[in-house]
């Protein structure tokens, strides 16, 4: 599927991968509903992007994943705004672990629950939409057991078997729907750089030797690379696992 003028919703996107996934859109000729809690760091990005790649082409709406009614709204408006709907990506994420646990699974697990159920009722052909495709971030973490962040491992393990588990449903798929999940490895985003915060982690020199192990990736190389998942229309229910040593693989877990 070419992405040019098509329209996407990404959230979390006003820094680290969900930018990353924003800007490989546009330079691409795509539409972007840019979507964050962060206002003035959503702002700021829609601002630059308006100015390299169009007024028109990029919108930014304040969005917390994890509030139903504004999920709903920014869905609603950024369809009507952009003329349509054909790709999501569920894409903000946190890693507490310790009192902030049950807010890393509102945002991780029930805001990219949220956000699957809401872009299947916008892009479902038995619904007026034109069919599309979900994109889920999970992470490595999520596929390999991770001492450093039980939590966080827990709620990406369960947005890949959420996704897989649609990817199977025949009733996504006869209605013109793709889902899959990205399991990128470490990325040099604000969410990486908290792991030396010793409050969001467990056993940080595990972590260390981890990290040592698999390598930092940039959000860019891991947009480039997930662009495949929106754009190579028989990767219905694909898992992209990326590393830095590793590079790109798929995985199987049926
Ligand atoms: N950075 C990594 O090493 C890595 C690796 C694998 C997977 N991931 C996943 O990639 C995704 C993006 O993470 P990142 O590394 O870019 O982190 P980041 O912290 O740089 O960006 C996350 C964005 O999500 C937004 N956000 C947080 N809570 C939100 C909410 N409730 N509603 C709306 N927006 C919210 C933040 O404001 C921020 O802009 C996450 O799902 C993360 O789990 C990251
Ligand atoms: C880990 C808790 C959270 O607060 C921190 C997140 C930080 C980065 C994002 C995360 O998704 C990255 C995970 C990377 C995992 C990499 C490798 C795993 O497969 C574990 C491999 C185990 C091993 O090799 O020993």
């Amino acid at each position: 599927m070419s992405v040019s003028g098509k329209v996407a919703l990404i959230t979390g996107a006003a820094q680290g991968l969900g930018r990353a996934f924003s800007e490989e859109l546009l330079k691409k000729g795509a539409k972007v509903g840019l979507t964050d809690m962060n206002e003035e760091a959503g702002q700021a990005t829609v601002s630059e992007f308006s100015t390299k790649y169009g007024q028109n082409k990029v919108f930014f709406m304040k969005c917390d994943v994890t509030s139903e009614a504004q999920m709903e709204e920014t869905f609603q408006t950024i369809k009507e705004r952009l003329g349509g709907l054909d790709i999501v990506i569920n894409n903000a994420g946190i890693g507490s672990e310790f009192n902030g646990w049950e807010k890393t699974v509102d945002v991780n697990v029930k805001g990219v629950l949220r956000g699957s159920m809401l872009a299947m009722e916008h892009m479902r052909r038995d619904k007026g939409g034109n069919g599309g495709v979900i994109i889920n971030v999970s992470s490595m973490g999520g596929i390999n057991p991770n001492p450093c962040g039980p939590v966080y491992s827990a709620t990406k393990a369960a947005v890949l078997m959420y996704s897989l588990s649609w990817a199977l449903n025949p009733e996504l798929t006869m209605n013109g729907l793709r889902i899959n999940a990205l399991a990128p490895s470490f990325v040099d985003t604000q969410l990486y750089q908290g792991l030396s915060d010793q409050s969001t982690i467990h056993v940080p020199q595990i972590a260390e030797k981890i990290i040592e192990r698999v390598g930092i990736m940039t959000p860019q190389s891991v947009a480039e690379n997930m662009m495949e998942l929106i754009e190579d229309q028989t990767k219905n229910g694909a898992v992209m696992k990326l590393s830095k040593v590793g590079g790109k693989e798929y995985h199987k877990l049926t």
